[in-house]
């Protein structure tokens, strides 16, 4: 691991867009790209697999620690791929019913703790681009630029909805505004490392911006700070 290359932290609650900007971010800059939430996902689906209850804390502890996963980097004609002991996951943990159980075992502290290391780890040269809820406050503190990206619960629901239309049957835009607002409690109430924007984070609405529009004012704070040589 290299401590010395430079992170920049996108966090914000679900639906932000902050999955679509680190991986653009990533690729313009030739940098890293760690997908947190995917940890807590993969971890939700594998406690599924496994029978393990979500809220045994014990368990998904020794779970998250030996979590069998290989990320494998995007290239140019492929998406990133996502292996789980040996099964590729990339789409069936990207789910509500996944994201929602990703949010619950998310809450624990054990659980945090023992996936800590392992998304520090992510930190290479010659860079990382980080997204998640705690990337700016717990994981990469000292990060020279942290994101704090929103958008209203509405237009989130919007864009998921946009997502999944046609993909997925049966659903519906009040349906997914009630599991955003759900999701959003739950990350935003627990007690360890919740979703709040870092004191110096940059806080970015992107209700009325298009991705492009986050991206140029994104490449602008990296432009001013000078991080990306
Ligand atoms: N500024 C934007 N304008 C319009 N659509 C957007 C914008 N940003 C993202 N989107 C779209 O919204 C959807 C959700 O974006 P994305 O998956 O990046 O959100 P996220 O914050 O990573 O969500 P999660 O935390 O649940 O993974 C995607 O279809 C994406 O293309
Ligand atoms: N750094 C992180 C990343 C994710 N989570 C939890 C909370 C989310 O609801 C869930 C799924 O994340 P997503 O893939 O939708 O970004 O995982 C977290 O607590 N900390």
């Amino acid at each position: 691991m290299n401590n010395i290359a430079p992170v920049i932290t996108i966090d914000g609650p679900s639906g932000s867009g902050k999955g679509t900007v680190a991986g653009i971010l990533a690729k313009r800059l030739g940098w890293n790209l760690l997908d947190s939430g995917a940890l807590y996902r993969l971890l939700a689906f594998a406690a599924h697999n496994h029978g393990v209850d979500l809220t045994n804390e014990e368990l998904l502890k020794k779970l998250a620690a030996h979590l069998d996963v290989q990320f494998i980097a995007a290239t140019d004609g492929q998406l990133q791929r996502i292996i789980l002991e040996g099964d590729e996951v990339s789409d069936v943990i990207r789910t509500e019913s996944v994201g929602s159980g990703a949010s619950q075992v998310a809450a624990l502290p054990a659980v945090r703790e023992a996936l800590l290391q392992r998304q520090r780890a992510f930190q290479e040269a010659p860079g990382l681009v980080a997204d998640g809820r705690d990337m700016g406050t717990v994981v990469f503190p000292g990060a020279p630029l942290k994101i704090f990206l929103t958008a209203s619960a509405e237009e989130r629901a919007r864009r998921r909805y946009l997502q999944l239309k046609g993909k997925v049957e049966g659903v519906s835009l009040s349906s997914l505004l009630d599991e955003i607002r759900a999701r959003d409690e739950r990350d935003t109430q627990r007690a360890v490392a919740p979703l709040k924007p870092a004191a110096d984070a940059i806080q970015l609405d992107s209700t009325e911006l298009s991705i492009d529009q986050v991206l140029e004012r994104i490449m602008s704070e990296i432009a001013i700070r000078d991080i990306a040589g």
